[in-house]
């Protein structure tokens, strides 16, 4: 059986950067507003940081405005809040998106809250949650979800019906908003988890598998239904030789891997997504989407079609 198809997720986004960039300029040309993402990062983690800043420079790259807002790790959950009613406040911010995690000492469902939900452009606010679980339009979607659907879309084409879809993961931010897509899409969704009984025997089932469980290369090759697309949400730093191998790894050298064991995987899935260049890049080309989509909704312009789902 020949190998998979490598779903180019970079590049996909690449071209989706492209047409939220055409929008902008429409929307400037036609409205005169300038779409504008908040960009709230509390602390100095070191990956949030480097996601923070590809953040800002994409925002400036479409002919967005980014308004920045990097806070000391001990800022107080009340100065936070406060920050975001002055944010929820000003007209000039269409979106605002708070860096996840944030420090212990802060309650974060207490301060996603607290965005009201039409700027909520990480799609994270129970009421966007909610619009997506019943069905109703106008849900800002989680970019890593809403991502994962456009590459599966752009796979398999847009008619999914009937497709037996398997999501490992019931994370909030994308285990459960990836299950409704699916489920609207009219697939037969199955939720499958740590504490699945038979795991592998699920996966088999699966004609779409999306692994987002955090587990480094727990998605064995033998999980995977022959030709099944396969979408690797997992980011998972590991010591450069890998788990599951013999060798040492040299001292302080790392790689990425994701949640399925790709070198097994891609000799019996039809599609793949890598790790990197898969999901990781359709996740901020989405943020992208969703600060024009709400910039468009309060100007009263047309929504672009990929965020409108
Ligand atoms: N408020 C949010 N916080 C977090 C989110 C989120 O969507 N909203 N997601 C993650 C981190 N994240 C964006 O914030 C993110 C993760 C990974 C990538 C990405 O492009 N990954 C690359 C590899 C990058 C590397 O070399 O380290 C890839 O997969 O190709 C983008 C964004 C947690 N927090």
């Amino acid at each position: 059986m020949a190998d998979a198809t490598i779903i180019d997720g970079k590049a996909f986004a690449a071209g989706l950067r492209a047409r939220v960039a055409d929008g902008v300029a429409a929307l400037k040309a036609s409205h005169g507003v300038t779409p504008g993402l908040a960009v709230v990062l509390v602390g100095e983690d070191a990956a949030s940081q480097v996601y923070v800043r590809s953040k800002e420079r994409a925002l400036v790259e479409l002919g967005m405005n980014s308004f920045d807002h990097h806070e000391p790790a001990d800022m107080a959950e009340s100065d936070l809040l406060a920050l975001i009613d002055r944010l929820n406040a000003d007209p000039a911010v269409h979106g605002i998106l708070v860096q996840l995690p944030l420090p212990r000492h802060i309650d974060t469902q207490k301060v996603l809250a607290r965005i009201v939900p039409e700027k909520d452009a990480d799609g994270f606010h129970v009421v966007n949650a909610g619009l997506l679980a019943t069905g109703q339009p106008g849900a800002i979607v989680p970019c890593t979800p809403l991502g994962s659907l456009l590459l599966i879309r752009d796979t398999l084409g847009r008619d999914l019906k009937g497709k037996r879809a398997l999501v490992l993961g019931r994370s909030n931010i994308v285990g459960k908003p990836m299950a409704q897509l699916l489920l609207q899409a009219d697939c037969t969704v199955t939720m499958a988890h740590s504490r699945t009984a038979d795991l592998p025997a699920e996966c088999r089932r699966a004609d779409i598998l999306v692994a987002a469980v955090g587990r480094p290369e727990m998605v064995r090759g033998d999980w995977i239904k022959p030709g099944a697309t396969v979408i690797d949400v997992g980011i998972n730093r590991v010591p450069a030789v890998g788990i599951n191998r013999v060798a040492a790894a040299e001292p302080g050298k790392t790689r990425l891997v994701g949640d399925v064991a790709f070198d097994e995987a891609v000799k019996v899935a039809g599609a793949i997504t890598p790790v990197p260049g898969g999901v990781g890049p359709m996740t901020i080309a989405c943020l992208m989407l969703n600060t024009l989509a709400a910039a468009c909704r309060a100007a009263g312009a047309p929504v672009p079609e990929e965020a409108a789902l």
